[in-house]
């Protein structure tokens, strides 16, 4: 039987393409925000672990930073709460920080943990809580006391980049520590963007349920810059969870990180679209 060669000859001219975008970010730190809006079922947990696994594979360093709201949303109701949001942060009393820390720290970080594990990957779960990594303090929401959601006062990253030196790739849930231990809840979109920050990545990547950040007439605006960015949050163009990943994304690209993307996580491969492309897909945020 003769043999087809057609297959190998399509796999050659993919890693040749994707050669230039590998040897770029070889070696960088990649934050990437996995919104609980883009992981809905196991098979967009699988395809977005593919991603990562993959990135880490050829010499990039991601690091993954995961919400969850429509998790915590879902066991919420299931015990008879409703949630309720202030500018797209949420009202946190004693026992929805509870259940906030059980689904981020348990059961949402290790769903994707076994994902990235099931696809090769070296995953390793902590929250801000591990290793001292994000000290927070109460955070004041439009003036007022929403309890105990958290600002952040402080990122140790040395955990983080212990991990990467070991080869694993760190996944973290945006839980963080008080003065005293006590739990608060940072809203992931902020954790990502002062992560990134602080380790000065190559990219933060927010993954959420949208194309990209939309104008009033549905459409991707491709690229944003400040003086855009606040127009448009305070015209209502932009509102609720957008409102967060747009001026944390903006914060870290002040802050020194290269670039910040905000794409559509639940299209198959939509990471490597953005990294190997030079067009990348959603809306691009620069300083
Ligand atoms: N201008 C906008 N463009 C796109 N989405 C927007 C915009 N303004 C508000 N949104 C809303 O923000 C949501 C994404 O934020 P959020 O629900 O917090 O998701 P995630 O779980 O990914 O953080 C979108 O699904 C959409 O409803
Ligand atoms: C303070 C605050 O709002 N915390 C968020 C943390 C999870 C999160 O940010 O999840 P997504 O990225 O899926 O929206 C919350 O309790 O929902």
């Amino acid at each position: 039987m003769p043999i087809d060669h057609s297959n190998a000859q399509n796999i050659a001219q993919v890693l040749t393409e994707a050669l230039p975008y590998i040897r770029r970010f070889a070696g960088k730190t990649i934050v990437v925000k996995y919104g609980g809006n883009a992981m809905k079922d196991d098979s967009m947990i699988a395809s977005f672990a593919r991603d990562i696994a993959l990135m880490k594979l050829v010499g990039m360093n991601p690091v993954v930073v995961h919400g969850g709201g429509p998790q915590i949303g879902a066991h919420l109701e299931k015990l008879g709460k409703k949630s309720e949001f202030i500018e797209g942060m949420r009202v946190t009393d004693e026992e929805t920080m509870d259940v906030v820390e059980m689904m981020l720290g348990g059961l949402v970080n290790k769903a994707v943990v076994a994902a990235l594990n099931q696809q090769g990957g070296r995953a390793v779960g902590l929250t801000g809580k591990d290793g001292g990594l994000i000290r927070a303090k109460k955070m004041l929401v439009g003036g007022k006391d929403i309890g105990q959601v958290g600002e952040i006062e402080k990122i140790d990253p040395r955990v983080i980049t212990h991990l990467e030196a070991g080869g694993f790739i760190p996944v973290i849930a945006p839980v963080g520590a008080g003065e005293n231990g006590e739990a608060f809840n940072i809203n992931a979109d902020v954790a990502a963007g002062k992560i990134a920050a602080v380790l000065q990545a190559e990219k933060v990547i927010f993954l959420t349920n949208a194309p990209g950040v939309l104008d009033k007439d549905n459409k991707i605006l491709t690229g944003l810059t400040v003086p855009q960015v606040e127009g448009l949050i305070s015209d209502g163009t932009i509102y609720g969870g957008m409102v967060p990943k747009v001026r944390y994304a903006l914060d870290a690209v002040n802050s020194g990180v290269k670039s910040a993307h905000i794409i559509d996580g639940r299209v198959d491969h939509s990471v490597l679209l953005e990294l190997f492309t030079d067009a990348g897909i959603g809306t691009l945020i620069r300083g």
